[in-house]
């Protein structure tokens, strides 16, 4: 039943509201689907409508749990991540949610809802598309704008130093946690009791040795252009999809670890934008907060060029992704033998004044500033401590924000 409400609202998804359209309800909200929004692995994102206030719209995030209580605890982990990030800035929270369990064939499935806020601009990735079909992109101002405010959400996470909602929330292994106003099922309030965390068994106990048992920070692990939503003002960037937050620094203590932590990361962090530690864990070392930084590299590369680094280097070479990532195999278009040189905007320290001339505006066109390329570079250095941390990217890219002319309009 619930595969074919898939399908049909599939179908439909081009269509604007139907008369028929189905409806469900999240505890007590009424909502009617109104159209497909986007899908993932496990996931169906549908944009509903409130039937009390049919001006409220919102994404509806069904999750699948196909694979029975495990599949069910990692939804539910980026359930608890929702309301761990609820009130910091930049960070999407949840509305609502619940977890729906059907029964069929003698066999029992459950799937979690996740009611979010709906951003009617789409995301950065979709931004990077209108520019490769309309072969414009972004002013450079612009867009470094957005990545900081992309690099302060990331912060909150980074460093994270609470919020009123979501402490007292996670409480690994043990113990409940305070409501926050939804209305819980029974099977949610199953969930509770058993206590949750973003950690397996074996991460909990590695980390609590490492960091003495003190809180610690947070990793999005799947950053990427596709989970910056762009807020409905156009001008704030919203970091959406904590499916795959970690908590960090995770020390990888054992081969068991190291396989589990790659596997994890192979399932949920996107292969063009995955640092190399990711991709080859190795037991004794520690993978922590600096993958994100890996990606707000590839991410930052994508917004200029259109796809992450190494997508565009196997591309060129034809050799496989993950080589090229673990060889911090990549490069700039207009860098290394046989590119097409252009004269390279602002060297060294910034962008210099501006030259005239239309011959010079035109061999300027789609020229990259030094000061955007040199962020990039530092973020994607295959050795993790060499990359800056989330502090220092920021320090970087407001230096950056400094030297650059305004955008032309
Ligand atoms: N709050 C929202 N507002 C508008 N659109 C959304 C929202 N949330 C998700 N979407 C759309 O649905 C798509 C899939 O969402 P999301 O990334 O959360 O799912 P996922 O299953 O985790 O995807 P992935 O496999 O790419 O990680 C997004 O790319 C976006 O287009």
């Amino acid at each position: 039943m619930s595969q074919l409400l898939d399908l049909l609202t599939s179908l439909t998804s081009c269509l604007p509201c139907l008369p028929s359209s189905p409806t469900l309800k999240i505890n007590s909200r009424s909502l009617k689907i109104l159209r497909l929004l986007g899908e993932g692995g496990f996931s169906y994102v549908y944009l509903v409508q409130s039937l009390s206030s049919p001006h409220e719209l919102y994404a509806l995030k069904k999750i699948r749990c196909p694979f029975g209580a495990e599949s069910v605890s990692l939804a539910m982990k980026e359930v608890e991540a929702y309301k761990i990030f609820g009130s910091t800035p930049g960070i999407i929270h949840s509305v609502d949610y619940s977890i729906a369990t059907e029964r069929g064939g003698g066999e029992e499935s459950k799937t979690v809802y996740v009611l979010l806020p709906y951003y009617k601009r789409g995301n950065l990735q979709d931004m990077i598309n209108a520019n490769l079909v309309n072969h414009s992109r972004f002013p450079e101002k612009k867009l470094m704008g957005l990545f900081l405010g992309v690099c302060r959400a990331l912060r909150g996470m980074h460093v994270y130093e609470g919020s009123t909602e979501g402490e007292g929330m996670v409480v690994p292994g043990q113990g409940k946690r305070s409501g926050n106003g939804v209305n819980r099922g029974a099977d949610q309030d199953d969930e509770q009791e058993q206590g949750r965390s973003l950690l397996t068994e074996d991460e909990r106990v590695a980390q609590a040795r490492a960091t003495g048992g003190k809180r610690r920070s947070y990793a999005h692990r799947d950053i990427k252009p596709g989970n910056i939503m762009i807020s409905d003002s156009g001008s704030d960037p919203i970091l959406m999809d904590l499916g795959s937050v970690a908590e960090s620094p995770l020390p990888i203590t054992s081969r068991s670890l190291a396989i589990a932590t790659q596997d994890t990361a192979a399932e949920h962090s996107t292969m063009p934008y995955r640092a190399p530690e990711l991709f080859d864990v190795k037991t004794g070392t520690v993978i922590d907060t600096k993958v994100d930084i890996w990606s707000m590299g590839c991410t930052l590369y994508a917004c200029l060029v259109g796809k992450s680094p190494f997508e565009m280097r196997s591309d060129e070479t034809g050799g496989s992704l993950s080589i090229c990532v673990l060889s911090g195999d990549w490069r700039f278009p207009d860098e290394g033998p046989g590119a097409k040189k252009k004269k390279n905007k602002g060297k060294g320290t910034g962008p210099g004044p501006a030259e005239g001339g239309a011959a010079q505006a035109e061999e300027e066109e789609g020229v990259i500033s030094e000061p955007i390329r040199e962020v990039v570079r530092r973020c994607l250095r295959v050795e993790p401590s060499e990359r800056p941390d989330i502090d220092e990217l920021i320090e970087m890219v407001e230096q950056v924000l400094e030297v650059l002319p305004e955008d032309e309009v």
